[in-house]
């Protein structure tokens, strides 16, 4: 059997409403959550259990028992050597970790490991990223709608490098019972969009700035970078910017990059690989 490849797209949270806080101390969502072209690659090849983790973003990220990749193998009872090609940076509010468990779960699932239940125990954001297509997520990431396909919109995905852990951002912030998402109209276009989210917030965002104030920079060169709309995701410390036009899109990440930030053009909801 030849080695099944999976793709780990960066998750985005376009918009990402705090909404209340449940007994537990975990935060209920209401997001809009869509994927880009760039991501994590995930091998695997039957036999014993193992992971090997390459790519740039490797260093830094440990090959132990906690790794999610080794979690979600586990949870599905599979046995199987694993490579994850590390390409995006690590606890950076675009998922990584979920984006790694999801695709070992959907290759252990094309080998013939059915599903485990209870997958958002690997991260909220697993369930989501199963399907890595556009979704409305609610709960604490449990509650996943599917949303009719979003346009392919140029995109750059700019880090600043500075490390923000998601529950030190979780507790900084001031108000947890912010209003719900408005309804998701019909977006065909990158001015749809922009004018949709112009009405939403990533209520983690003040949070953040807090902790790390370079994302306020990053956020800035974004909008001066000629982004039509420009947000960070999830708990940071990763911006997007939404581009008219590829080019402008390469244009920008190339300038981004001169502040030593990890940055790269790629697309939002880019059209399915083939396999
Ligand atoms: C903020 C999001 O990126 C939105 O997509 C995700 O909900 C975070 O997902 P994640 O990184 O997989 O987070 P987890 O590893 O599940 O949780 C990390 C920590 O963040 C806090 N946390 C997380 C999710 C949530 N809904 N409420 C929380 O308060 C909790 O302290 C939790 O222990
Ligand atoms: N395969 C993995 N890839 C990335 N992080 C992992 C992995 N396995 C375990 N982790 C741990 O999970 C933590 C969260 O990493 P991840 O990259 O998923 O965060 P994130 O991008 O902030 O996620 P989110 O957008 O869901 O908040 C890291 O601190 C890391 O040590």
């Amino acid at each position: 059997m030849p080695p099944v490849i999976e793709a780990a797209p960066a998750k985005l949270n376009l918009a990402l409403h705090v909404t209340g806080r449940r007994a537990d101390g975990y935060h209920l969502l209401d997001s809009l959550v869509a994927f880009a072209g760039v991501g994590d690659v995930v091998t695997l090849e039957p036999g014993p259990l193992s992971l090997r983790i390459e790519g740039p973003f490797a260093p830094g990220l440990p090959v132990g028992d906690d790794n999610l990749c080794l979690r979600a193998a586990r949870l599905a009872g599979g046995k199987a050597s694993i490579i994850l090609t590390k390409n995006l940076p690590v606890a950076s509010g675009i998922g990584g970790g979920s984006a790694d468990a999801a695709a070992v779960l959907r290759g252990l699932a094309r080998m013939g490991h059915a599903l485990p239940p209870g997958t958002e125990r690997l991260g909220a954001d697993v369930p989501v990223c199963l399907t890595s297509t556009p979704a409305r997520m609610q709960g604490v990431g449990e509650i996943v709608t599917p949303l009719p396909p979003l346009p392919t919109i140029p995109l750059v995905l700019v880090n600043p490098g500075v490390a923000v852990p998601t529950p030190q951002v979780f507790a900084a912030m001031d108000r947890r019972d912010n209003p719900a998402l408005p309804p998701v109209p019909h977006l065909a276009s990158l001015a749809d969009l922009a004018s949709w989210l112009a009405g939403t917030r990533n209520d983690l965002e003040p949070a953040a700035l807090s902790i790390a104030p370079p994302i306020g920079q990053v956020l800035d060169a974004l909008r001066a970078s000629g982004a039509a709309f420009a947000r960070m995701s999830g708990s940071g410390a990763t911006c997007f910017g939404l581009y008219d036009s590829a080019g402008r899109a390469r244009i920008a990440a190339t300038a981004l990059k001169q502040h030593g930030w990890w940055a790269v053009a790629t697309e939002l909801a880019p059209l399915p690989a083939p396999r």
